[in-house]
C-alpha cells in the first residue's frame, strides 16, 4: 500500500518516518518532495583505466561544494553523484522508494540511474545518481525540489531491517554523496553448474 499524505503526516507525527530537517509543506498527495544538497561527488575518470566493482577506487571520486547562491552546471551526458539535503529514517515495516520530479524530468535530469530503493531500517542521507540526457547543459540550484519519496507498508515487519548484521548495510548512517561501497562483500556466484549448450 502507497502512503497518502494523510498517512504520511501521521507517520511522521508518530516519529516514525523522520527527514531532518522537517518541512511539513514538503508533503504532497502521496510523497514528499526533497530538496539537493549543496555536495557533489564528481567522477575523477583520469585516475583508473576502468571501474572494478571488485575494488576499492577510493579516488574515483572527489567531492565539491557549491558556494551560497551558486548552481552545479550538470553537462549532457555527465554523471554526478548527489545527495538530498533531508537525512531520511524508514521505520521497519515500511520500505521507500526515491522518485525523480516531472518537472526535471521534461527538461532531461535523470534522479537516479538505478537504485531508487530505501530499505526498512535505513537512516542517512539519499545518494542521488544524477545524470543530463538533455542536450544542454542544466543548473542544479542546491535548495531546490529534486525528488520525492513515496513510502509502502509492507505485510510485515521486516526480520532483518537495514542496519542489522544480518545484510551489509553498507549505506546505514551515510551522510552527503556516498560513494560505491561495492567491494566490501564482493562475491561472484559459481557458475561452472552448465551452460545453455548442454541442453542444445
Ligand atoms: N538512490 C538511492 C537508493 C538507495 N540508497 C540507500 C538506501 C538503501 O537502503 C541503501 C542500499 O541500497 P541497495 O540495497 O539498493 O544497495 P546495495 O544492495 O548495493 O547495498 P547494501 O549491500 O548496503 O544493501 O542505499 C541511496 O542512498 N540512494
Amino acid at each position: 500500500m502507497l502512503l497518502s499524505d494523510r498517512d504520511l503526516h501521521a507517520e511522521v507525527d508518530a516519529g516514525r518516518v523522520v527527514l531532518e530537517p522537517w518541512d511539513a509543506a514538503m508533503v504532497q498527495p502521496s510523497s514528499i518532495d526533497v530538496r539537493l544538497d549543496r555536495y557533489f561527488r564528481l567522477f575523477d575518470n583520469h585516475k583508473y583505466a576502468v571501474i572494478d566493482p571488485a575494488q576499492e577506487q577510493p579516488e574515483l571520486t572527489r567531492l565539491v561544494e557549491v558556494e551560497q547562491g551558486e548552481a552545479f552546471v550538470l553537462h549532457p551526458g555527465e554523471f554526478v553523484l548527489a545527495s538530498t539535503y533531508e537525512a531520511v529514517t524508514v521505520p521497519h515495516d515500511l520500505a521507500c522508494r526515491v522518485e525523480g520530479k516531472s518537472s526535471y524530468g521534461r527538461l532531461g535530469l535523470v534522479t537516479h540511474s538505478t537504485a531508487g530503493f530505501v530499505d526498512p531500517g535505513f537512516s542517512g542521507h539519499i545518494t542521488l545518481e544524477l545524470s543530463n540526457v538533455a542536450t544542454l547543459p542544466i543548473k542544479l540550484w542546491p535548495g531546490m525540489k529534486i525528488g520525492q519519496l513515496c513510502f509502502f507498508r509492507l505485510t510485515s515487519p521486516a526480520q532483518h531491517p537495514y542496519g542489522s548484521t544480518r545484510y551489509g548495510s553498507r549505506y546505514q548512517g551515510q551522510r552527503g554523496p556516498t560513494a560505491s561501497r561495492s567491494h566490501l562483500n564482493f562475491q561472484v556466484a559459481d557458475l561452472s553448474g552448465g551452460s545453455p549448450a548442454d541442453g542444445a
